[in-house]
């Protein structure tokens, strides 16, 4: 372990370019002892880059990384993979088939005496409850045991940090979520940091004490599960972290206050904008849309349901609104408006909304007091830091 408040893992303005376009974009990142961060973004935008440059599998063009406060690349030098105590678990578990369990798990242990090298393989075979399975080849074992074994051997030299690439997408559906359940509990357990690379929204906030949310190479946004979702910066992150539609909306001044409105209606007040006139646009997912049945086409957010997808517990309703936007709003299981059903939508109370100007999001009068941004303006430096 790094000494208390010290990161486990630091990238300080890290860029990597294959050819022309850089696959990660000047990129900081902290990551603290006993942390668990998810990356998630796009394929193709530099996340497994990031797991290959912490690992020295890749080096950066600039920049540089330290491990446990030492430096492993950048202008001191570069620390090849196998001195850098990283611990890897990819998608394809990796496992030499030849060897058994327990020597799969010897595999990185080879610098210990014969007796602490054995206890050391029962120790963590037993952590990841595969004790009783030592003996066997990894042919001989599913596709959850065996994510546990490549777990069990990333875990057992104790390295800084494991590194984990996409460990659950070759799993299905229903045994991802046990294998999941399984190898974060014992990330969890042992204290260990790690970083976990992943596709799945639901992943990605579910896992993480933070989430880094990437694009181009560069980082969008990294803060808590419960920042990304409810407080996106972007319009990007809005709809990549969950549905989101947007509806153009104003803020109105009030008597002591400010007023958010929009097609559906009030959306809510804005306690700190008083007195500011402005066109914003609101992000509104599907859970935060009310449904009535029924339409007066003189009141606000009156629309007619246009497809109706039934997920069991829930139907996802999607609305057509007289200005001819669509909106899709979550009902419970009971609840069904047939396509073509007038309905009248409304925001669902105590909301506080994201706002945008251009792509990115506004928190203050201060943000719509210019003119608003475009995807073409300039993004500043890519951080990880919360
Ligand atoms: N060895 C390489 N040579 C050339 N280009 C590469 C190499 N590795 C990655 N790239 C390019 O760098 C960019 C980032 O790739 P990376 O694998 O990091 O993305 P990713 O976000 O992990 O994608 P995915 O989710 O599809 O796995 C992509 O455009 C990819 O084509």
């Amino acid at each position: 372990m790094t000494p208390l408040g010290r990161p486990a893992v630091r990238l300080l303005g890290v860029t990597k370019t294959y050819g022309a376009v850089p696959a990660v974009d000047a990129v900081d990142l902290d990551v603290l002892d006993g942390e668990l961060v998810t990356v998630i973004g796009p394929s193709g935008c530099g996340k497994s880059t990031v797991l290959r440059l912490i690992a020295g599998l890749e080096r950066p063009d600039t920049g540089a990384i330290v491990l446990a406060g030492h430096e492993v690349a950048g202008p001191a030098g570069f620390v090849p993979p196998e001195r850098r105590r990283v611990g890897l678990v990819f998608q394809d578990h990796a496992l030499f088939p030849h060897l058994t369990v327990a020597r799969n798990v010897a595999f990185g242990l080879d610098r210990l005496e014969r007796g602490r090298r054995d206890a050391r393989v029962r120790e963590v075979l037993g952590l990841v409850r595969l004790g009783d399975l030592a003996g066997r080849y990894p042919h001989e074992l599913s596709g959850g045991e065996q994510q546990r074994v490549a777990l069990a051997r990333a875990l057992a030299p104790e390295p800084t940090v494991v590194l984990l690439d996409e460990p659950f997408s070759s799993l299905d559906e229903t045994l991802r979520a046990q294998v999941r359940a399984e190898l974060v509990g014992v990330l969890r357990e042992t204290g260990t940091t790690a970083v976990l690379v992943t596709h799945d929204q639901t992943e990605a906030l579910s896992v993480g004490d933070r989430v880094v949310v990437m694009r181009a190479g560069r980082v969008e946004q990294t803060g808590t599960p419960q920042e990304v979702f409810e407080r996106p910066a972007s319009r990007f992150v809005a709809s990549f972290m969950g549905d989101a539609d947007f509806l153009p909306a104003h803020v109105h001044p009030e008597r002591g206050g400010a007023l958010l409105t929009c097609e559906i209606g009030i959306v809510s007040t804005l306690p700190g904008w008083g007195g500011t006139d402005a066109d914003v646009e609101v992000v509104l997912r599907p859970h935060e849309v009310a449904l009535t049945a029924g339409a007066d086409h003189a009141t606000a957010g009156a629309g007619v349901v246009t497809d109706v997808e039934y997920h069991g517990a829930f139907v996802l309703h999607t609305v057509r609104l007289t200005s001819g936007r669509t909106l899709r709003s979550w009902q419970p299981h009971a609840v069904r408006h047939p396509v073509g059903a007038p309905v009248t939508a409304s925001v669902v109370p105590g909301l506080t909304p994201t706002l945008l100007r251009g792509d990115r999001a506004v928190t203050s009068p201060a943000d719509v007091a210019g003119p608003a941004d475009g995807d073409a303006a300039p993004r500043g430096r890519s951080t990880l830091r919360s």
